[in-house]
């Protein structure tokens, strides 16, 4: 907890995230529940660059002054370390831990950490539903993204598979798999990972078609796509900001989507009463300059979790 500390306003009723967030252990009701995946093992498979296992640390650095607008109580969970390159422990991990989570009634919000946070996530809720009697749970995964990460697992599990991961276990559990990416860039991702998004009808939305003048209409098709399944799990990979807006990632993005036109859509998620989970993926502190995109980071979080 000795990281959340930061400005205190001697003024009542100003309250901001360090002065408000408590350890998981004195939980108090039903509230947000952050928990870290410090692990970059995935990113260094995916021939990326390493440094996402300082991430939560610094996206809780960077929320901890934000201002305190919530209700409900939200809780540090701590974080699961990724030891000696054993990345599927630690996606075993995160998903016991994230099974629990749901089970207390939390809302989970996973700081990765590189994308393959995404698979341990997903397993977590998985559990959580088949413990309580799912039988086909239309889990929807809304993926913001310049990546499909749908590479194939045969070859090795990194930071750019989770997705085609998930889609296997679906197809072994007989659960339907439901995918949305959007902000793929299409000069990011070869024609294979088109091929193997088309094959698994994914609901595809490139960075260049996500403009002012196409954001409602954007944002009604993200809602079609939410109000067919029965559970969210909310997944943004910060490398789909232009690398002005978020430098500190493995792959930064020419074009990306702006913040601005990010941050509705995400709140159209968190206000359709389905969200179970979110991850917050790929910071990589190295790169980043005067922390702009852990502050990114954390505002979405600030953002996804107002109305808790
Ligand atoms: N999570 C990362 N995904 C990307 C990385 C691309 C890159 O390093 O250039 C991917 O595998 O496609
Ligand atoms: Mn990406
Ligand atoms: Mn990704």
């Amino acid at each position: 907890m000795e990281v959340w500390t930061g400005r205190i306003d001697p003024e009542p009723d100003s309250l901001r995230w360090h002065q408000a967030i408590r350890p998981l252990d004195v939980a108090e009701g039903p509230g947000v529940a952050l928990i870290g995946f410090a692990c970059d093992e995935g990113v260094r498979r995916n021939q990326g660059r390493p440094g996402a296992a300082a991430a939560p640390a610094a996206i809780r650095k960077a929320l901890a002054s934000l201002a305190w607008h919530r209700e409900r109580p939200a809780y540090d969970a701590g974080d699961v370390v990724c030891d000696d390159g054993d990345l599927e422990g630690a996606q075993a991990r995160l998903a016991t831990e994230v099974a629990g989570l749901l089970a207390a009634g939390h809302l989970p919000v996973v700081l990765g950490g590189g994308h393959e946070v995404a698979y341990g996530s997903w397993r977590g809720l998985a559990a959580h539903l088949a413990n309580h009697g799912a039988q086909a749970p239309r889990i929807g995964i809304v993926n913001f993204d310049a990546h499909f990460d749908l590479r194939d697992p045969a070859h090795v599990h990194s930071s750019g598979t989770p997705f085609a991961q998930i889609a296997e276990d679906c197809a072994t559990r007989g659960w339907p798999f439901r995918y949305a990416c959007l902000g793929v860039s299409r000069a990011s991702n070869t024609r294979a990972l088109f091929r193997r998004a088309a094959e698994l009808d994914v609901l595809v939305c490139e960075d260049r078609e996500i403009t002012p003048a196409r954001l409602d209409h954007i944002g009604e098709m993200l809602n079609a796509f939410v109000a067919a399944c029965d559970h969210v799990h909310l997944t943004i990979d910060l490398d789909v900001l232009p690398a002005s807006e978020g430098p500190g990632v493995s792959a930064p993005a020419a074009r990306g989507v702006p913040l601005a036109l990010l941050e509705p859509l995400v709140e159209r998620v968190r206000d359709s009463g389905k969200l179970r989970l979110a991850d917050l993926a790929e910071l990589n502190p190295e790169f980043d300059i005067d922390n702009w995109t852990a502050r990114v980071a954390a505002r979405l979080i600030h953002q996804l979790t107002l109305n808790g």
